[in-house]
């Protein structure tokens, strides 16, 4: 049995956007509809014909609308597959009817926890008898086509007046269903696991015994991070939501997996700056970080870091692409340039290139949210690297050796500090004038990344100041630094020999502080 002819609906909705004219169409093509409480009112308000779920039942709603749908009555008529006779007899021995399509969307359980509703509420909102319908119609989808999106319900008369959904398209929908309900699972019992009935090591350390998210693929790419490996982009929660993953393309081709990759790390470079601030990205390494007075000069400054590397980078900005900008970027060739906004002329200024990839992207959300690293066999979560730890505010610096940094010092070391986070480790890097100058990145030891940050910087390591991810585990690597010219150093400190570094610094005569604080990017 291939097309099942839709005679009878079961229609009960929370979310009632689209239900009159679905109702309506339903109605004209003389569809029996079964309904409950608030849907069936709905419906008779715009006068479509419906059946209670009470007449179907013989029982009335009860328990504040607890139970509704959770009977024989109504989940026969939804689990029997009329391929089989003998179901089929069965149904007409008990003198129930079934039922051909099934539209059910469940209470906001999410939404409730999001609106920060108390707990109660948000378990009133658990929705039991939908999820039952939606499950057993998906399971019985041999014969009941189930919908549980009213984005779909065009598609829905459409089948009605086609003599309804063929089985591929009722396998499609019972798998939407089930997405459907995996996702509301995920969102109930990581909810009951974190927040409402924690184990005991969940309540010691936050981390629940069982971690479920839901993800839906939003695009397939041309390939992974090389030609033979297949991608494709799932998003998270809701596809509106912060965050690349919904961004809006307005111009260029096809985002790569590796654009992904980079346009993310350059977003959060450039959100770790509250003034206007650019990061241009390559391989997920700054060759260019700077803030400025608009975001036209922080380009101009972060261009020149290593303007022979930004070619073919992918930039980032926290502010609105202004035509200044543009005009300086559409010189260079750049891969991605993303940003909250694009001034009026921007993109066109921008669009003379043709392959220019030029995103909007609402600001990612800083912290707090469980970042997943997968390894084999498994996956590791940490909560997301802060820029706002206690070390980070150059007020709690401790000075170890030298004079105390002037004003404008202070001010480039905190924005080297800042910078140095976005740096994959081991991160030397320098900057002047609140713009990197020289990043040396990713060494297996400290001294190569110092010596890679001084070739970088070239004849502007003089008089520079450096930041340094993690503490250094010897006099070297600083060493590296103070015989290059750099007058003062921040760093986290930590190292058995902080005395012995500490020193190399007095005797160099530059600055240096400790933070207390480590940023390690891997
Ligand atoms: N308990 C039940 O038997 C039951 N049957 C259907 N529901 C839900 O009730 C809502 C629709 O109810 P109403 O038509 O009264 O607005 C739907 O979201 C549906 O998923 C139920 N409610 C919660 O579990």
């Amino acid at each position: 049995m291939s097309q099942q002819a839709i005679r009878r609906a079961l229609i009960s909705v929370y979310d009632k956007t689209g239900l009159e004219e679905l109702g309506y169409g339903l109605a004209e093509a003389g569809v029996e509809i079964v309904s409950t409480g608030s849907t069936a009112a709905r419906l008779r308000e715009v006068d479509v014909p419906v059946t209670p779920v009470e007449d179907v039942t013989g029982f009335p709603e009860c328990l504040d609308g607890r139970v509704k749908t959770l009977h024989p009555n109504v989940h026969a008529g939804l689990l029997a597959d009329r391929t089989r006779p003998e179901h089929q007899s069965a149904l007409d021995d008990l003198g129930i009817a079934p039922f051909d399509l099934v539209v059910v969307n469940l209470y906001p359980f999410q939404e409730a926890v999001a609106s920060g509703a108390p707990p109660e509420e948000c378990v009133e909102k658990i929705d039991i008898g939908g999820p039952a319908m939606v499950r057993a119609s998906a399971k019985n989808h041999a014969s009941v086509a189930v919908v549980t999106d009213p984005s779909s319900y065009d598609d829905v008369l459409e089948a009605v007046r086609a003599g309804g959904f063929t089985m591929e398209q009722r396998k499609r929908l019972a798998a939407m269903a089930y997405a459907h309900t995996a996702s509301y699972d995920a969102a109930v019992s990581t909810w009951f696991a974190t927040r409402y009935a924690p184990d005991e090591v969940a309540e010691r350390t936050g981390w629940p015994d069982f971690y479920a998210t839901a993800h839906e693929r939003a695009t397939t790419l041309r390939y992974g991070e090389n030609p033979h490996q297949d991608a494709a982009l799932y998003r998270v929660d809701d596809p509106s939501g912060p965050g690349l993953a919904g961004a809006e393309q307005l111009h260029g081709k096809e985002m790569s997996y590796n654009n992904y990759v980079d346009s993310d790390a350059a977003l959060r470079a450039a959100y770790d700056f509250s003034e206007p601030c650019v990061a241009i990205i390559k391989h997920a390494n700054p060759c260019g970080i700077a803030v400025g007075d608009d975001i036209a000069e922080a380009h101009r400054k972060a261009h020149a870091c290593d303007s022979v590397s930004a070619f073919g980078g992918v930039i980032a900005t926290n502010r609105p692409v202004s035509v200044a900008m543009a005009e300086q970027v559409a010189e260079i060739f750049t891969e991605v340039l993303a940003a909250p906004g694009f001034e009026p002329g921007a993109v066109e200024v921008l669009t003379r290139k043709k392959n220019i990839r030029l995103l909007v992207v609402r600001p990612p959300e800083r912290g707090g949210r469980a970042e997943t690293h997968g390894i084999s066999g498994g996956v590791l979560l940490q909560a997301s690297d802060r820029i706002d730890a206690a070390g980070d505010d150059p007020a709690s610096w401790e000075l170890r050796a030298g004079p105390a940094a002037d004003d404008a010092t202070l001010a480039d070391l905190a924005f080297a500090w800042r910078a140095v986070r976005s740096v994959k480790s081991n991160a030397i890097l320098l900057s002047v004038d609140r713009a990197t100058v020289g990043v040396g990145m990713g060494q297996v030891n400290r001294v190569d990344s110092a010596r890679l940050a001084v070739t970088r910087a070239g004849d502007r390591v003089r008089g520079a100041v450096a930041a340094s991810d993690a503490f250094f585990p010897f006099p070297d690597g600083l060493e590296v630094l103070t015989e290059a010219g750099v007058r003062a150093v921040v760093q986290p400190g930590g190292s058995v020999r902080d005395d012995e570094v500490v020193a190399a610094a007095e005797r160099a005569g530059v600055a240096m502080y400790l933070t207390g604080t480590r940023h390690f990017f891997h």
